[in-house]
């Protein structure tokens, strides 16, 4: 019964709740008023594929529940700028502490070293972390279909219109793929990781694309190592790119992030 999303998210409820007893809304509302304006994360990968380029949003993972540890001299602010120089154009950033040892302040110093757009990658069970969102800086939020209901997605996606961030809604089965099409968001990610048994399959993307209407714009996630991988993808329409671990494994990661983006 209990796989691995339905705990990660039972123990967000919790942690959610803790910070909300911790520090109210109005004081995370008034951050959210005071933050640096927000840079155009769709409009920033919108940008990239007009111009024939691809869509990379490099994520700043340090651990994750499948693989433990994946980088150990882990320095988002380096992290940032190493993914700016090898091309990125937007960064994903963890937060989630429990399960990927990630942290609030990652983003903070990750979005300061560049001029690049950033995700705040968590698992978003209320509307109160979009706030929090926008107060640490956030340009855009992650829905993930498997954890919400419709009206619980749809509450969170109004949330982040009302802060003015962009948001990235994730399936990975035809029937989240349906109820990701009722929200508003341009932005719709295939995660080819199944996140209740963490097994990846990139053919997942090459299922679900032909159902991902025009208008949407469709990131390929999880499980992407190499330029043949993009292209893969590619060839069923992704033009956008959510990757993490296999760049997060190089010593020298602005040349991994080129090597990478080299089209074949
Ligand atoms: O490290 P990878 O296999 O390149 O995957 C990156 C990203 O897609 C993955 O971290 C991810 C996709 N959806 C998520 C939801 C929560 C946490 C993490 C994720």
């Amino acid at each position: 019964m209990s796989d691995v999303l339905d705990r990660i998210n039972a123990d967000k409820r919790a942690l959610v709740a803790a910070r909300k007893a911790a520090r109210p809304l109005s004081s995370v509302e008034e951050a959210a008023r005071a933050a640096d304006p927000v840079r155009g994360f769709v409009r920033a990968l919108g940008a990239a594929v007009e111009s024939g380029r691809y869509g990379l949003i490099a994520e700043i993972k340090k651990a994750s529940p499948s693989k433990g540890l994946i980088r150990a001299d882990f320095d988002p602010p380096a992290l940032a700028r190493a993914y700016r120089e090898g091309g990125a154009t937007c960064l994903s950033v963890l937060t989630d502490e429990p399960y990927f040892q990630g942290r609030d302040e990652y983003l903070v110093a990750a979005r300061a070293a560049v001029d690049l757009p950033v995700l705040r990658k968590d698992f978003m069970v209320d509307p109160y972390q979009i706030v929090e969102a926008r107060a640490l800086g956030a340009d855009c939020i992650l829905i993930i279909m498997a954890s919400l209901s419709d009206a619980q997605a749809a509450e969170i996606e109004d949330a982040a219109i009302a802060q003015g961030l962009d948001v990235l809604v994730e399936v990975h089965d035809r029937a989240e793929l349906d109820r990701a099409l009722l929200l508003r968001t341009p932005l719709l990610g295939v995660n080819n990781r199944n996140l209740k048994t963490l097994a990846v399959d990139i053919a997942t993307t090459e299922e679900l694309a032909r159902n991902v209407p025009a208008d949407r714009m469709l990131v390929a996630e999880s499980g992407l190592y190499t330029p043949a991988d993009l292209s893969r993808m590619a060839a069923v329409g992704a033009r956008c790119f959510l990757v993490g671990e296999s760049l997060m494994r190089q010593a020298d990661v602005t040349a991994a992030t080129r090597a990478l983006l080299t089209r074949e």
